[in-house]
């Protein structure tokens, strides 16, 4: 690959400011500093009547996952979201061995390196952790299938190592991170953790404050001073500029689509509730992440923000080290001013802004290909951010 874009930045510009769609979230929090222990009081109170309902989100969330079919290469191959996904896998990636990396700088050679993968699903990031040379793992999830696929996978990758001396440990438990507190299931709950990682997932917390409490708690109780909590979700913000742009409480393209449950107009900081689906994965309810109330929750629990990032962006910070992983991973498809017998899609509107890119670039450094995503791909990828905090010893101020 010559060159990896994915879009130009006039198409994706991402606005720094606050725009006027958040006030929709932000009222309720700015009426009141305490506004989200006032929540939690409520929901204290309300247990008996609210329990249900909300347990039947997550039940609603664990038999979506549970159902969810393991694919075969050829009929992942021929997805509409092919690219989108490896391209959402190499952000993972990137973000994993980043702060792999940062963690290993700072310890001593030898000294063991244990993750906590929260809502890990199938394991999708299991050759990442093998790859970044942990020490030992805890996968958890809410659907009992996934983590009996997670494990099965795990059995595979280190099939190959002597029993005695496996490249890294692991244990697997089903549990709900948002209702379960996650040390009292694990085999040594006096274990110090150096990272957890939460990826596509966090989002599901925001449903209660209640729920996003206990989730910041499993995350920070055994994380050790210093290690770090890393994840992507969706961008809270980007989705609401994206419905006031719409004008409608459902928007999307032919590979997602967002439908609002809850009054867009007036939102709650937490059970925000939107219908997410994306193309043959994802079919099921999810929070908005009011992202000042995720910081705000987070310092409770001595998490310091580190960086907040959205996908474009990121990929633009990370193209330079990350190039080499992208074609290898997929993450994007080949585009190229010659002819494209092979493009995932056949509308020419799916890559106009790759050949705006070409053409422009071609003037003066000659490039006639490139890498890219089709146009609905990058608008659902866009939809992301990551996020990283660090665990501090004291009150953060
Ligand atoms: C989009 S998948 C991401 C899976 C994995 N982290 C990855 O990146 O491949 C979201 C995962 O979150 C899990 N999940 C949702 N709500 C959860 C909860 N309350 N507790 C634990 N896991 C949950 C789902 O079962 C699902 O496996």
């Amino acid at each position: 690959m010559e060159e990896s874009i994915v879009a130009s930045d006039e198409e994706y510009l991402t606005e720094e400011e606050e725009q006027p769609e958040q006030r929709g979230i932000k009222r309720k929090h700015e009426d009141d500093e305490d506004d989200e222990r006032e929540q939690i009081n409520q929901d204290d109170e309300q247990e008996g009547g609210t329990q249900s309902t909300s347990h039947d989100n997550s039940i609603v969330v664990a038999n979506h996952y549970n159902k969810l079919q393991e694919k075969g290469l050829a009929e992942r191959f021929n997805s509409k979201i092919f690219y989108l996904r490896n391209f959402n896998n190499w952000i993972k990636s990137m973000l994993i061995s980043d702060y792999l990396e940062k963690i290993k700088d700072s310890m001593q050679h030898g000294s063991p390196l244990r993750v906590l993968d929260m809502c890990c699903g199938k394991g999708g990031d299991l050759l990442k952790w093998h790859k970044g040379r942990i020490t030992y793992l805890i996968c958890t999830d809410i659907a009992e299938i996934s983590i009996e696929q997670c494990r099965a996978r795990y059995e595979k990758i280190t099939a190959n190592d002597p029993p005695e001396r496996k490249s890294f440990q692991a244990e697997f438990f089903t549990a709900d991170s948002t209702r379960d507190r996650l040390r009292e299931r694990y085999i040594d709950p006096s274990i110090e953790l150096n990272l957890v990682s939460c990826q596509f997932a966090f989002h599901y917390c925001f449903e209660s404050p209640k729920q996003a409490e206990q989730m910041l708690k499993n995350v920070s109780e055994c994380l050790k001073i210093g290690g770090y909590f890393i994840g992507t979700i969706p961008d809270a913000k980007d989705i609401m500029k994206r419905q006031r742009a719409a004008q409608s409480d459902s928007f999307g393209n032919d590979v997602f689509n967002i439908k609002f449950l809850s009054d867009p107009d007036d939102l709650p900081i937490f059970g925000a509730k939107y219908n997410f689906h994306l193309d043959g994965v994802v079919d099921c309810p999810e929070f908005l992440v009011y992202f000042p109330a995720f910081v705000k929750l987070a310092k409770r629990y001595n998490l310091k923000l580190i960086e907040n990032v959205r996908f474009e962006d990121y990929f633009q910070m990370k193209i330079g080290k990350g190039r080499g992983l992208i074609e290898k991973m997929q993450a994007a498809e080949r585009f190229s001013l010659n002819g494209n017998r092979n493009l995932s899609r056949s509308n020419e509107e799916e890559y106009k802004h790759a050949k705006d890119f070409l053409l422009q670039k071609g003037g003066y450094e000659n490039r006639r290909k490139c890498g890219t995503l089709s146009a609905s791909e990058w608008e659902a990828a866009s939809l992301y951010m990551t996020f990283a905090f660090q665990k501090v010893k004291g009150p953060i101020e």
